[in-house]
């Protein structure tokens, strides 16, 4: 008998178990959000899957090839849910010119982060700061001083230095008629720079750091999409106590905070005349000051080089591949480039970043590169306060995703968006009307757009135009096969190429006796 009662009673206590996840279930995931039951009209969703929505469209590989089929169909303004997180998907260069137009400080904060204590992405982190006094205070000592025209100026000699290397390092494979990887050369130019120009010394080959630094920035770039749906999912989670991914992310913040911690301790017993002007004096600088309009702390220190690695390192060097890809597929285009640079620069001597302004040409080849292949082709915000957009009503705390990726493919605002042709820049930067050029900025969106938009852009032009120019100035290149595969894959949230791009530089008549 005794038997039989406890075994009801264990029935019953699973059966109220049940009951109460699946209650807690409804409520947290798929209960309708507040502001759709309003009578205004939401902006039309396509067929989604039962309880999960649009989640695996989000999860598939190339998420912003499968948003693109789905806008297609749909429309350029759609809502998606997750669960029952809804998502604004923006497919239009017209839509997209609207908000940055209309919302542009409703839609300037990201939304919650994955994991506040975090170094990667967290709550000290100035990529995912809400704008507000914190992301105001960097935002302004990003722009007048750390990557400022000054800054800019003084760290100069750093990229021409690393340039040179890198030129040196790829004669060297041309007099052994070896190929090279272009990700990898770039990745090893892109990380030295940033190491000197933030720290004022570059992390050591011998004793592993700079592997250790590389493969950081490689795992958590891996780790951005599950951060992404940990983002989404985590005011719903949170009611749970589930941290989702917390073990992965917070693995990869801790190993980033040793190594800061240490280049922090190595740079205070730096002597003082090595000192003052470097990012890192300007950050302890700040630290340091007590009149400061807002008090940043060590871990605002090392969280913005997490930002400066992750946000400035792949990005730049997947434009490098990417526009070399295209150069080696339009011959034409190299023999312009070419015209270009050698009576700007001459043959006597290699092309510096104070040339760069005379060689629009180069310039737009890249701008053209970024346009077909964004390293960022979906942009994350949130509004902030419930709106009105191309008539349709956005509810507060809305997550918003750009697609630029198809943006910068709209057929209404470019001319065969589907083709490589720099000229396109060309013409617009000559016509000089401010108007088009503020038009152009809005439907141009490798960088973003609005206040929240990258701060490292001038800098990546002037790193990728170098690196670019050097490598059309210097070398010929040979490709294995006719053509290069530009099949796309996505690393991460970053764009990149399926087949890693591989040639083998051969020196340019006459011989760089002057490297
Ligand atoms: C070709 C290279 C680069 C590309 C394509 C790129 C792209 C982007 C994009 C798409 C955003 C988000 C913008 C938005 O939401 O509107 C961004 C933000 C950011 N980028 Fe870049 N970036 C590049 C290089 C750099 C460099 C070199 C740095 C710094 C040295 C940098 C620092 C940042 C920072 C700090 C943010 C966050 C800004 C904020 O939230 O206010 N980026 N970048």
């Amino acid at each position: 008998m005794e038997a039989v009662i406890s075994f009801d009673f264990q029935n019953c206590f699973i059966f109220i178990l049940i009951f109460l996840l699946t209650f807690l279930c409804f409520f947290f995931f798929f209960k309708k959000p507040k502001d759709s039951r309003v009578n205004f009209d939401l902006p039309p969703s396509p067929p989604s899957l039962p309880i999960i929505g649009h989640v695996h469209l989000l999860l598939s590989t190339l998420t912003h090839k499968s948003l693109q089929k789905l806008s297609s169909r749909y429309g350029p303004l759609l809502y998606l849910r997750i669960f029952n997180v809804p998502i604004i998907l923006v497919s239009s260069a017209s839509v997209a010119y609207e908000i940055f137009r209309t919302q542009d400080v409703n839609i300037s904060s990201r939304g919650v982060t994955a994991v506040d204590e975090s170094l990667v992405f967290g709550s000290s982190s100035f990529v995912t700061a809400p704008y507000g006094d914190y992301w105001k205070f960097m935002k302004k000592l990003t722009v007048m001083k750390l990557l400022g025209p000054q800054a800019q100026e003084q760290s100069r000699d750093i990229r021409a230095d690393d340039i040179k290397r890198f030129c040196r390092n790829l004669l060297d494979k041309a007099r052994k008629k070896e190929s090279v990887e272009i990700g990898k050369e770039a990745m090893n130019l892109m990380n030295n720079i940033l190491c000197k120009m933030s720290m004022g010394r570059s992390f050591s080959e011998e004793n592993g750091e700079t592997e250790k630094l590389r493969g950081l920035v490689t795992e958590s770039i891996g780790l951005m999409k599950k951060m992404f749906l940990a983002v989404l999912l985590r005011r719903q989670l949170q009611k749970l106590g589930i941290s989702l991914f917390k073990k992965d992310i917070m693995g990869v913040s801790n190993k980033f905070d040793v190594l800061l911690e240490k280049v922090l301790v190595e740079h205070r017993e730096k002597p003082e005349k090595d000192q003052g002007t470097v990012m890192l004096d300007v950050l302890l600088a700040a630290y340091g000051d007590e009149n400061a309009e807002y008090k940043i702390t060590k871990n605002h220190i090392k969280a913005f080089f997490v930002d400066l690695f992750i946000g400035a390192t792949d990005t730049s060097v997947q434009t490098i591949q990417w526009t070399m890809a295209e150069i080696m597929n339009n011959t034409h285009i190299l023999e312009r480039m070419r015209e270009e640079i050698d009576s700007v620069v001459g043959k006597s001597r290699l092309i510096q970043e104070t040339d760069l302004p005379n060689l629009p040409y180069l310039h737009a080849v890249i701008k053209e590169a970024l346009r077909l292949h964004p390293p960022g082709p979906l942009l994350p915000r949130e509004f902030q306060q419930g709106c009105k957009i191309g008539g349709f009503y956005i509810p507060e705390k809305t997550t918003l995703l750009i697609n630029a990726y198809v943006v910068m493919r709209d057929p209404n605002v470019w001319e065969d968006p589907e083709e490589f042709k720099p000229e396109r820049f060309l013409a617009s930067s000559r016509s000089g009307q401010e108007d088009e050029r503020r038009e152009q900025a809005l439907k141009f969106l490798p960088f973003g757009s609005g206040r929240r938009g990258c701060p490292g852009s001038n800098l990546a032009y002037m790193i990728v135009g170098s690196a670019i120019g050097m490598m059309v100035q210097c070398f010929d290149w040979r490709i294995e096969g006719e053509k290069v595969n530009m099949k796309e894959a996505v690393k991460g949230t970053i764009l990149t190429m399926a087949h890693p791009l591989k040639l083998t530089p051969v020196t340019r008549q006459p011989p760089l006796t002057w490297i």
